[in-house]
């Protein structure tokens, strides 16, 4: 009962040192008001334990965690705990999603884990030993993410029915990749020296001697509370002067590619734009088009549009607003088509660097939750970026207008999936590594929504061609500290914005726009303050009041929030972890399993 589950937590907390005060006061409510804990509904069990990156230190003791019979969801990740995992913990019996990735675990695969497991993360620790065949037992598992630690032995030929993402990369596994996991790509497998066979290389070209990298395993666990997502291991000469050759051969391939490309767009389109240029009424947007024989439009890949640089000027454009980097104009084509062009001003690039940059962006645009961009024009006076054109809007023009007008309020789902696509495409532009793969400008108004509400990332890969200090006033409500201090963008500035963006959602407040206007408010202050007095009502949009059984949800994904937001960066979740912490909340919810597993887990003593 909650007596029971109460006094478990006690004890782990007295048993753990920790470096952030969870504030667990006996003479307040479990489930209302405890740091990083959640319920059942009827507030009879405890269902899920929250605690990432609060600098827990030490092992888990036997006895503690364990006790939690009722426990879903169990989060510990970016933290400071070492040693074995004890008996207990993993084969607690309801547990479904486990978190234990960031931290200095050791010691073997845990042998008994829980069958109705969903998401299992032990990546970055220190684990040894082989994966057990037995995992073949674990039907519900959807994710595994075992990379970044010790594993080695063969791969057992697991074939389960949900697993969809799996990621075994920087281990030392050796042997064939069964055929069960060869449609996993490449990088669910790479950083494996001895491993062989599709997707990787064909198992008779490799060498067996290049050195294992566990002798190279430099692990510093104690170093920092949430490293970076970049591998732990150092990479060997030989791997480097390979990777580099691999990277300069893409590299050329690309450049090859692109050129054919604008050698077959130039075929195509003869004499566009030929002294039209002066004799059209040009479009605000097109007013700086010059030597039109040179410059035109250039495609991406993969994008279906037909028209010309001449045809987009004729277009009749409205304008959407003006935002940090410039104007962006819905523009009507002739033939209907309907397209934003944004235009550029202040640009602080030259061509080269222009162009290199459109590069990056065409391939950062590859992924379901990214506005892709379609073409672009330079030139000395006019840089004109064309995307796709979103006619249900931006999120933050869903959730901030027409409020109080009975107009129809975005219900908790939709925003959660909105925010879900969202973090999805900003960790995919993290994935891509690299210091320009960094959004830096995460906002209500850069997610735009698909018809059914999902959210794309726009204004992908920009930040690199301004000039820095003239995007800031815009968004200073979206800033993280140290960047409005020392103006540098990273990922975790990224992470910071999109923690307000959350509290936007959650709060159905607009952050800071610009300073000097009262009638917006600095929104991790605001909450954080609130938050401090009592949980809960206060903080949430009155429209999200409505709806049922959606506290649980509401509170956790506001822990999120804040932790994204937390001052320090080192304190923050990587984006990948929030999207898995984010998924760990919408997969938890009864009302989201089928009812009868509803009732039963209703009905869990
Ligand atoms: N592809 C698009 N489809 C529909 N609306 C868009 C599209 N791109 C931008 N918008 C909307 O047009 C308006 C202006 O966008 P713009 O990106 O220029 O400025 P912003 O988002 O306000 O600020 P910033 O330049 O800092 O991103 C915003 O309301 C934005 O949501």
């Amino acid at each position: 009962d909650l007596n029971s589950d109460t006094q478990a937590l006690v004890d782990f907390a007295a048993a753990v040192p920790h470096i952030r005060k969870l504030n667990w006061n006996s003479g307040t409510s479990i489930c209302a008001s405890w740091f990083g804990i959640s319920c059942d509904s009827n507030g009879t069990r405890v269902v899920a334990v929250h605690l990432p990156g609060i600098g827990l230190y030490g092992p888990i003791p036997p006895n503690t965690l364990g006790r939690l019979g009722a426990l879903r969801i169990l989060s510990l990740h970016s933290n400071n705990l070492n040693g074995n995992l004890p008996d207990d913990v993993p084969s607690m019996p309801s547990l479904q999603f486990l978190y234990l990735q960031h931290n200095s675990f050791s010691g073997t695969f845990p042998p008994s884990l829980p069958v109705q497991l969903h998401v299992l993360d032990l990546s970055f620790n220190s684990f040894t030993g082989s994966i057990p065949s037995t995992i073949q037992n674990m039907t519900q598992l959807s994710a595994l993410y075992l990379q970044n630690n010790s594993f080695s032995g063969a791969i057992p030929n697991i074939d389960l029915p949900k697993l969809n993402i799996l990621n075994l990369s920087y281990n030392n596994f050796n042997g064939s990749i069964p055929s069960s996991l060869q449609k996993f790509p490449n990088h669910s497998f790479d950083g494996n020296s001895l491993l062989c066979g599709p997707p990787l290389d064909p198992c008779s070209k490799v060498s067996p001697s290049p050195s294992p990298s566990s002798t190279d395993f430099s692990s510093s666990p104690a170093d920092s509370q949430i490293h970076d997502a970049t591998p732990k291991k150092k990479l060997g000469t030989n791997s480097i002067i390979a990777i580099a050759i691999a990277g300069f051969a893409v590299l050329f391939l690309i450049v090859v590619v692109i050129l054919v490309c604008c050698l077959k767009r130039k075929d195509e389109r003869k004499s566009v734009l030929k002294g039209k240029a002066e004799n059209d009424k040009p479009k605000d947007f097109g007013s700086g088009v010059q030597e039109a024989e040179k410059n035109k439009l250039f495609f991406f890949e993969g994008c279906s549009y037909t028209f010309d640089l001449e045809d987009l000027l004729r277009a009749s454009a409205e304008v959407l607003g003006k935002g940090s980097y410039g104007t962006a104009y819905k523009a009507v084509l002739e033939d209907g088509t309907t397209v934003v062009v944004k235009r550029l001003k202040e640009v602080a690039v030259g061509k080269k660097e222009f162009e290199q940059q459109m590069e990056v962006i065409g391939s950062i645009g590859q992924h379901a939750n990214v506005a892709p961009l379609r073409a672009y024009y330079y030139s000395k006076d006019e840089k004109l970026l064309v995307y796709n054109y979103m006619r249900t809007g931006s999120f933050s023009a869903l959730l901030h207008s027409n409020r109080g007008t009975g107009r129809n309020a975005l219900d908790w789902n939709a925003r959660v999936k909105i925010c879900l696509g969202a973090a999805r495409g900003i960790a995919h532009i993290h994935s891509l590594g690299g210091v320009k793969c960094v959004h830096g400008n995460v906002k209500a108004s850069n997610v735009l929504l698909t018809p059914d509400l999902d959210g794309l990332m726009s204004d992908v890969g920009l930040t690199p061609l301004m000039n820095f200090p003239a995007t800031i006033s815009r968004t200073i409500g979206y800033r993280a500290p140290e960047v409005i201090e020392t103006q540098k963008l990273n990922q975790k500035s990224d992470v910071f914005s999109f923690g307000v963006v959350l509290l936007e959602m959650l709060t159905g407040k607009a952050p800071l726009q610009a300073p000097g206007r009262d009638d917006v408010v600095d929104l991790p202050r605001w909450v954080r303050s609130v938050v401090r007095e009592e949980w809960t009502a206060e903080v949430f949009d009155v429209e999200l009041m409505k709806y049922q059984n959606i506290e649980d949800e509401m509170v956790q994904m506001l822990q999120i929030a804040l932790a994204c937001v937390a001052k320090a960066p080192d304190m923050r979740p990587t984006m990948d972890e929030v999207v898995r912490m984010m998924e760990g909340i919408q997969h938890s919810e009864s009302k989201n399993l089928p009812s009868s597993e509803a009732e039963s887990n209703a009905q869990t003593p």
